[in-house]
Order: structure tokens, then C-alpha cells, then sequence
């Protein structure tokens, strides 16, 4: 039990181990493969103040160009490291390999590697004025660091979130306390690994693991002395975090729940969207918010296109992260597995039929003592259930017909979310009318997941607040400070 490893904070540049451990637990079989360190209030409270100071020593001086090195100079130790942090995805949370390696890791260099190309060219803006008694006025635009950036991640998509804040925040010249997943600790710590190697100042970036309520989640969102909060995981959350922000007026970006529909016309293309509505329900085991998990059909190809989606969704390989063909894991926990199953349970009580899974494989093998769960395919419930309102963060989605756009484009809207939706349709006027009434942060046409890392990236109503992505996330990041000067 002794050899198992013992992940630790890295605080001021230094690793950190705390009193408290918690278990690292296998979501493939159940077993437990290392122990963290739980960061205590003091332990944050130290990594604050690291960052706090680093922020006004040397990296406050760094040029634009410096920066971008360094940057990309942690992307380079991400891909020499590359093995490494697909090993780290794979042992917490069982995904696909092929996934971790096509997806999360590589989203993670690309994270960095964007930023620290956008810094370099990022524009400003600068206007001239004359004044009443005919003075001339410069007036222009400049992006200062806002100071130290608490970052809170989830464990859905580990590397590629948590890089999808951190990236930016160092980019525009501030400090960072990270504090990941408790279920997803492993390649945070990869990370903090490679930016120590990278040679960042001390205390520029840290890492505190631990929960949320009464742990380094909580210690960190209500720590006085950080400048801004970015946070990404559960609507419920982020209403927390908001409440322990609005003390002292921090600054928020919010990436919350999803429960997003997807459209499918009768003139789309069926197998591209029979293909793509599998891929937005089923990837990650539906872990992604952004997944489908409300699926509206036009009526004529309705029998058709579910019976298509069956098909698929009884053909999915669920098994290892190594299996040859795999295509979905586990869930992340045990805990997580008994909330989507409760789902599956509520379905049949709101009277939904069960079209494809519905329940806990057996595999008469130690993936018993895993995560795992059936895909799932639904139909039947009114768009009142509980099933179609509330977010279940599984492999499982809800197949309804509908007749005209008229009546598709309210039900679709008629949710608390508004993350992303995606509508698969070959008319070309249909397609930028129709996603211009979806109210979501994303729309998708014929695809899903494409993601462009220069546009807006968040959700309207319970699924976020903010924007970050491309300039999105210099703004974010920034003090946006205007600088007039009579000439
Ligand atoms: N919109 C997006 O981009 C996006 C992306 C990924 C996941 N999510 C959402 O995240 C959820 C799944 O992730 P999760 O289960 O990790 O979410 P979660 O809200 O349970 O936890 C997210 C993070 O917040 C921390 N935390 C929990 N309570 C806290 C508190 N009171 N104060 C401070 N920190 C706290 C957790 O330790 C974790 O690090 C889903 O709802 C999913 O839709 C949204
Ligand atoms: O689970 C949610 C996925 C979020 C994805 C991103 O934030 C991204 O692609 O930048």
C-alpha cells in the first residue's frame, strides 16, 4: 500500500504535503491507485500569497515575447511529457486512450501553444479626440494583469479545462491557484510538474488539491486576496462560488451545466447525423456538457432515424481504456454512476420507454467493481419530465419527433440551460434561421465538438456567465484599463 503514489500541492515552487490524504480511486475497477495531499485553508492562504508576491516580481516584467516563450515553452514539456499525461487521464477516469490522447492531451498543448500565439498579435484600440476648447486626445485601450486568478476545475475533461483557464490567465501576466478535480488529480500534478521544469517564477503558478465545501474549493473561492474566480463544473456550484465571490466583488467567468438538444431535419444528411447525434450523446460516457441528451427528429424520418441510432448505440464497445475498438468507459465514480442510474429509474417512473440499455452491465470481471453503466436511449416523456429538464451528465439521450421548426425551435429553448445545441439540415437558409433563434452559447451545424479556440466559448441562463476563448479570454484575464492623453 506504501508504493502507491503521493500526489502533492506545489505551492511557491515548492511541493507541499499536507496531513490529510485522500484515496485516487480507478473508475475502471474500483481500485485505489494513489493517495493526494488535501490542501487546508492554510495551505491555500500560503499559495495565494506566493502568488500574490510573484506577481509583482519578476514575471511582472516579462515582455509580451517572454511570456509567449514560456508558453509555449510549457507546451513543448506537455508533448515531450505526452505518454505521461494520457497514463494520468486514463488512470482517473478510464476513458478511452485513443480519447485521451486525440482529445485531452492534445487539447491541452493546443491551449497553451493559442495563447501564446495570440498575445503576440493581439490587437487594441486607440482613439483621437479633440476636446471643447480644441485640445487634442489620445485615447487608447491597454489590457494590464488583473493579479491572482483562483482557477477551479472539474474532472469531466481534466487537462483540456484546466489549460483552457490556466493557459490564458499566465498568458495575460497573472498569478494562478488551481485547485482540480479531487476526482481527477493526476495530470494537474503532471502540469505543475512541467511549468516548475519550464522555469516560471515562484508562486506564479500553484496547485492545491482537495474538495469543494469546507476544502481548498471553498478555502480558495473566498480567499480575500485573490483578484478573480474562473470556474468551471456544476450550475448548483457556481451559485456557491458566486455567493463566497460576491464578498469581496471578484470578478467570475462561469462554464456550468448543459442540457442541450440536438435537431435533426428530414432533409439532413442521415448518416452524418445519425453518426453525429452518437457522437454528442455518447462521447466521454456523456461527460461532456456539452452533450446531447435531448434529441428532437422530424417526424418523417422519426421510425427511421431511432431505429439507426439503436442500432449504434447497442454496437457500442463499452470496456477498457486500452480494449482494440473501445468506445466508451466508465463513469468517473461509483457515486456519479448511482446518480445517472437514478436517472435511468426516473425515466421509467415518468413513463419513458427504454429503447437501448437502461441499466448496470455485467461483466463477470473486476469492471464490476468500475463505474460503468449502460448507453442509453429513451423515448416518450413530455418535455415537462424531469428527465428532460435536468442535467444527467451520462451516456444517455431522449428521442422526441417534431413536425415544423415553429414548434422544434421553442421546445428546444424551453430549458434553464443554454450551452449548445447542434441541427443537422442540408438547406442552407434553414440552417442560419434556425440557429439564430437557438438561444445556447454554441450552435452546431452538422457537427459537434468543432471547436474553434478563437470564438466565444460559454452559456446563457444556468450555464454560465461570460465568454472565454480567443480575445474572450485576454478580456477575461485583464484589467482593461483606458489611457487619455491631452497632446
Ligand atoms: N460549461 C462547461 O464548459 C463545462 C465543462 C465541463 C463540465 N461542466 C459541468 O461540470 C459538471 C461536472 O463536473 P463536476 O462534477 O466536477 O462539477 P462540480 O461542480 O461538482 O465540481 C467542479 C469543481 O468545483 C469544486 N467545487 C465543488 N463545490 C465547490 C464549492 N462550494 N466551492 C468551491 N469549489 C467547489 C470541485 O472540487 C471541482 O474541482 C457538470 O454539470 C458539467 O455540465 C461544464
Ligand atoms: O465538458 C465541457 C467541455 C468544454 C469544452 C471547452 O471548454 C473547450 O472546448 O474549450
Amino acid at each position: 500500500m506504501t508504493d502507491l503514489p503521493l500526489l502533492r500541492c506545489f505551492v511557491d515552487g515548492q511541493w507541499v504535503e499536507t496531513h490529510h490524504r485522500f484515496p485516487n480511486i480507478n473508475p475502471v475497477n474500483g481500485q485505489l491507485i494513489g493517495r493526494v495531499c488535501e490542501a487546508d485553508a492554510a495551505t491555500v492562504s500560503r499559495a495565494v500569497e506566493a502568488a500574490n508576491r510573484a506577481a509583482q516580481g519578476p514575471w511582472k516584467t516579462l515582455t509580451v515575447q517572454e511570456r509567449s516563450a514560456l508558453l509555449h515553452r510549457i507546451a513543448d514539456g506537455i508533448e515531450q511529457r505526452f505518454e505521461d499525461f494520457v497514463a494520468a487521464e486514463v488512470m482517473d477516469t478510464g476513458r478511452p486512450v485513443h480519447q485521451a490522447r486525440s482529445l485531452d492531451v492534445a487539447r491541452g498543448i493546443a491551449n497553451f501553444r493559442m495563447f501564446a500565439d495570440l498575445i503576440k498579435t493581439a490587437s487594441s484600440e486607440l482613439y483621437e479626440s479633440t476636446l471643447p476648447d480644441g485640445a487634442k486626445m489620445l485615447n487608447y485601450v491597454c489590457r494590464k494583469p488583473l493579479g491572482t486568478i483562483g482557477v477551479i476545475s472539474p474532472w469531466n475533461l481534466p487537462l483540456l479545462l484546466l489549460t483552457w483557464k490556466v493557459a490564458p490567465a499566465l498568458a495575460m501576466g497573472n498569478c494562478v491557484v488551481a485547485k482540480p478535480s479531487e476526482e481527477t488529480p493526476s495530470s494537474a500534478t503532471l502540469l505543475a510538474e512541467v511549468i516548475q521544469a519550464a522555469g516560471l517564477p515562484h508562486g506564479v503558478f500553484n496547485l492545491v488539491h482537495g474538495f469543494g465545501p469546507g476544502s481548498a474549493g471553498e478555502h480558495l473561492s473566498t480567499n480575500p486576496n485573490i483578484d478573480a474566480i474562473t470556474f468551471t463544473g456544476e450550475s448548483r456550484t457556481g451559485s456557491a462560488i458566486m455567493k463566497a465571490a460576491a464578498e469581496g466583488v471578484k470578478e467570475v467567468s462561469f462554464e456550468l451545466g448543459g442540457k442541450n438538444a440536438a435537431v435533426v431535419f428530414a432533409d439532413a444528411d442521415f448518416d452524418a447525423a445519425v453518426a453525429g447525434v452518437m457522437r454528442s450523446s455518447f462521447t466521454n460516457s456523456g461527460q461532456v456538457c456539452l452533450c446531447t441528451e435531448r434529441v428532437y427528429i422530424e417526424r418523417p424520418i422519426f421510425d427511421r432515424f431511432v431505429e439507426a441510432l439503436k442500432r449504434r448505440c447497442e454496437a457500442l464497445v463499452v470496456g477498457r481504456p486500452e480494449d482494440p475498438g473501445v468506445d466508451m468507459g466508465p463513469l468517473i465514480s461509483l457515486e456519479h454512476r448511482g446518480k445517472v442510474h437514478s436517472y435511468y429509474q426516473l425515466a421509467r417512473e415518468e413513463g419513458a420507454a427504454i429503447l437501448c440499455g437502461g441499466d448496470i452491465p455485467v461483466f463477470g470481471d473486476e469492471r464490476d467493481q468500475g463505474a460503468y453503466i449502460q448507453p442509453t436511449i429513451m423515448a416518450g416523456l413530455p418535455d415537462t419530465a424531469r428527465c428532460m429538464r435536468e442535467e444527467i451528465f451520462g451516456p444517455v439521450c431522449h428521442v422526441a419527433p417534431f413536425d415544423t421548426e415553429e414548434e422544434v425551435i421553442p421546445r428546444v429553448n424551453d430549458s434553464a440551460y443554454g450551452l449548445a445545441a447542434s441541427i443537422w439540415t442540408t438547406q442552407l437558409s434553414r440552417a442560419h434561421r434556425v440557429a439564430g433563434q437557438i438561444r445556447t452559447g454554441i450552435v452546431w451545424v452538422n457537427a459537434w465538438f468543432a471547436r474553434d479556440l478563437r470564438t466565444p466559448f460559454g452559456g446563457t441562463k444556468m450555464s454560465g456567465i461570460g465568454r472565454e476563448g480567443g480575445r474572450y479570454s485576454l478580456d477575461f484575464y485583464s484589467e482593461i484599463s483606458t489611457i487619455s492623453i491631452r497632446i
